[in-house]
C-alpha cells in the first residue's frame, strides 16, 4: 500500500470512530447500541435483581449424574447457604458455577447478561466470581500484609506483585480488608505462624482484595474452633449485602448463626434442589430428614 493510500485509510479510520462516538453521545441506536454492548462486556448486569443463575443443569460422570436438573438463583446481596448428604452435587455445582466442569446441558449465567458456560475458569474469576476452597492455601512464608499485596495483582504474579510500589488507595484498602478479617495485629507476622482459623480468614481477605461480587465458600469453618467459627459468621454476616455469597456447609449451627432464622436454606440431594426455606422448615421436612439420616 502506499503511503497516499494508507494516509487516506487511517483518516478514515479516524472519521468512522468520531462518527460512531457522535452516534453513541446522541444516544441512537442500531449500530451504537451494539458497539455499547461491547465496551460494558466482561461486567454483569444486575438489573434484575439476581447475581447468579442456574437452570436445568445436568453432569454426568461416566454416566452417573452428579447433578440432574439442578435451577437455582441467588440475588444480589444474597447470602445463601446449600445443604445435603455426601455426594449430594455442592462441590460439583461449585465447579460448574467457576467453570471447572462443564455441563452436559443447562443454563449459568451471572447476572443477566454473562453466560459463565462460555468463559475460561480465569475469565470467570474476572468478571467477579471468587471461590474459596476448603483447604487454606496462603504462602506461608509471606507475611499476612504480603499475601493481600500478592492478591491485589490478581494473578499471583509473586516476584512482580511484590516489586511493584503500592498506590494510597491500595494500601487503604489492604487496611480495610486487615481489618475486616480481624488480622490487623498480625499483618507483619509469617501466613505460616497463622492458626488455622487465621489462615482461612486470610484466604477470604485474599479473595476480597478482588473485590469479587459473589463468593463461593466451600466449608469454611471446617477445622475451626467454636470462637473461630463465630467470628466467621460474624465476617460472613458483615459481607452479606454488599456480596452475594454461596456457603456449603455441613455444621448446622454455623448454617443457623448465618441464617438467622429468616433466610432461606437450599437442600441438595442427587445432584437437585431437594428442598428450600427457612432451616427451621427444612430440618422438619420429611424427606430431607429421610435423606439424612440415609433410610
Ligand atoms: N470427577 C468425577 N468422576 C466421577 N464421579 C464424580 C466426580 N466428581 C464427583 N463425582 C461423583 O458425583 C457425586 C457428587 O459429588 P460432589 O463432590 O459434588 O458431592 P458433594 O455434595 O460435594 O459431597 P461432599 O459433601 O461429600 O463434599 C458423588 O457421587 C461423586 O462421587
Amino acid at each position: 500500500m502506499t503511503p497516499d493510500l494508507m494516509a487516506q485509510g487511517s483518516q478514515a479510520r479516524r472519521q468512522h470512530a468520531e462518527a460512531e462516538l457522535a452516534r453513541q453521545q446522541q444516544g441512537s441506536g442500531g449500530r451504537s447500541a451494539s458497539f455499547g454492548r461491547l465496551l460494558t462486556e466482561g461486567r454483569p448486569d444486575f438489573g434484575t435483581g439476581v447475581a447468579l443463575y442456574l437452570d436445568d443443569i445436568t453432569v454426568s460422570f461416566d454416566g452417573f449424574r452428579a447433578l440432574n436438573g439442578l435451577s437455582l438463583a441467588v440475588d444480589v446481596g444474597e447470602l445463601r447457604c446449600i445443604i445435603g448428604p455426601n455426594g449430594a452435587g455442592k462441590t460439583t455445582m461449585m465447579d460448574v458455577i467457576t467453570g471447572k466442569t462443564r455441563p452436559d446441558a443447562g443454563t449459568a449465567s451471572f447476572g443477566q447478561n454473562i453466560d459463565l458456560l462460555r468463559l475460561r475458569e480465569s475469565e470467570i474469576a474476572a468478571v467477579g466470581i471468587g471461590r474459596k476452597f476448603q483447604k487454606p492455601t496462603v504462602y506461608e512464608q509471606l507475611t499476612v500484609f504480603e499475601n493481600l499485596e500478592l492478591a491485589l495483582a490478581g494473578d499471583r504474579r509473586v516476584r512482580a506483585a511484590l516489586f511493584a510500589r503500592l498506590s494510597d488507595a491500595q494500601q487503604a484498602r489492604i487496611g480495610e480488608v486487615l481489618q475486616l478479617i480481624h488480622l490487623l495485629p498480625q499483618a507483619a507476622r509469617p501466613a505460616g505462624l497463622l492458626s488455622h482459623g487465621q489462615k482461612q480468614w486470610l484466604e477470604i481477605g485474599m479473595l476480597l482484595m478482588q473485590d469479587p461480587k459473589l463468593l463461593l465458600l466451600d466449608e469454611p469453618v471446617a477445622g475451626m474452633t467454636d470462637e473461630e467459627t463465630e467470628r466467621t459468621a460474624e465476617l460472613f454476616l458483615s459481607l452479606e449485602g454488599r456480596h452475594s455469597l454461596v456457603v456449603v456447609e455441613h455444621d448446622m449451627k454455623f448454617v443457623d448463626q448465618l441464617t438467622q432464622g429468616r433466610k432461606k436454606v437450599t437442600v441438595l440431594h442427587e445432584g437437585s434442589v431437594l428442598a428450600e426455606g427457612l432451616l427451621s422448615e427444612v430440618q422438619a421436612n420429611e424427606r430431607v430428614v429421610e435423606v439424612y439420616l440415609g433410610r
